[in-house]
């Protein structure tokens, strides 16, 4: 099996990402989170952007699952091949990108970037999915691993409280390519429950890496006192 599949088996995966205007958003700051995340267990690290991947790949030495988020149309984890090629030429182990059937701002299709990624790179593909049938018209499409990633965040999903686990024990026993289970994943136990419903692995990010998220949680619940 590939290495890197196997190195994240039944593990826990941290995404590690600040957003615009953070500010904890620059490649230093997102290296040392990297680094804390590996040296408190995270079998790999989820990254955002070409610098941070860049950044993160000389500094860690587990998997790194890229992507680059770019643009204001429905499409934009990784949205067109360029992007992808990117990701991987910055050293990603693994290309996450958007696995929906939605138009992509370049024209190609998915199984199309899928090949192209894989053929010139050797680098696996994350297909971001939101629905079963995206991750299963993926999984067909040629993609090495399927995320619950975007479950909640298309305009044709609503977003439920919790991680979708339906989503991922559905896919689980569908496909034969691993299932990563990835979205508002906020507890031990939820992580343990990913992997029951079927999941490869588990992506944890805003719970594990975005202070300002958390910190809103415990004052937010303070206010309604
Ligand atoms: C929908 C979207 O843009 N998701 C992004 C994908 O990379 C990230 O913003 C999330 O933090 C990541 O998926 C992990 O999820 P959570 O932060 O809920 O553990």
């Amino acid at each position: 099996m590939n290495d890197v599949l196997q190195a994240v088996r039944g593990r826990l995966v941290v995404s590690c990402q600040a957003y615009p205007g953070e500010a904890m958003n620059s490649p230093d700051v997102m290296r040392a989170v990297a680094l804390a995340v590996v040296g408190g267990g995270a079998a790999g690290v989820r990254v955002q952007g070409i610098e941070d991947v860049t950044a993160i790949r000389a500094a860690v030495d587990v998997p790194v699952i890229g992507l680059w988020k770019d643009g204001n149309d429905e499409v934009f984890i990784t949205p067109t091949l360029e992007h992808a090629l990117a990701v991987a030429e910055a050293g990603a182990d693994v290309v996450a990108l958007d696995g929906t059937q939605r138009p992509r701002p370049d024209g190609r299709g998915l199984a199309e970037v899928v090949a192209a990624v894989q053929d010139r790179t050797g680098k696996l593909v994350m297909a971001d999915c939101s629905t079963f049938e995206e991750g299963v018209a993926a999984a067909a499409a040629g993609a090495d691993l399927i995320g619950t990633t975007l479950s909640g965040y298309t305009s044709y999903t609503s977003t439920v409280d919790g991680p979708d686990l339906e989503l991922v024990a559905r896919l689980a026993a569908a496909i034969d390519k691993p299932v990563v289970a990835e979205g508002r994943i906020r507890t031990p136990d939820q992580a343990a429950a990913a992997i029951a419903a079927g999941a490869w692995s588990v992506v944890v990010g805003t719970a594990i890496t975005h202070p300002g998220a958390i910190t809103g949680w415990f004052t937010e619940r303070l206010g309604r006192l």
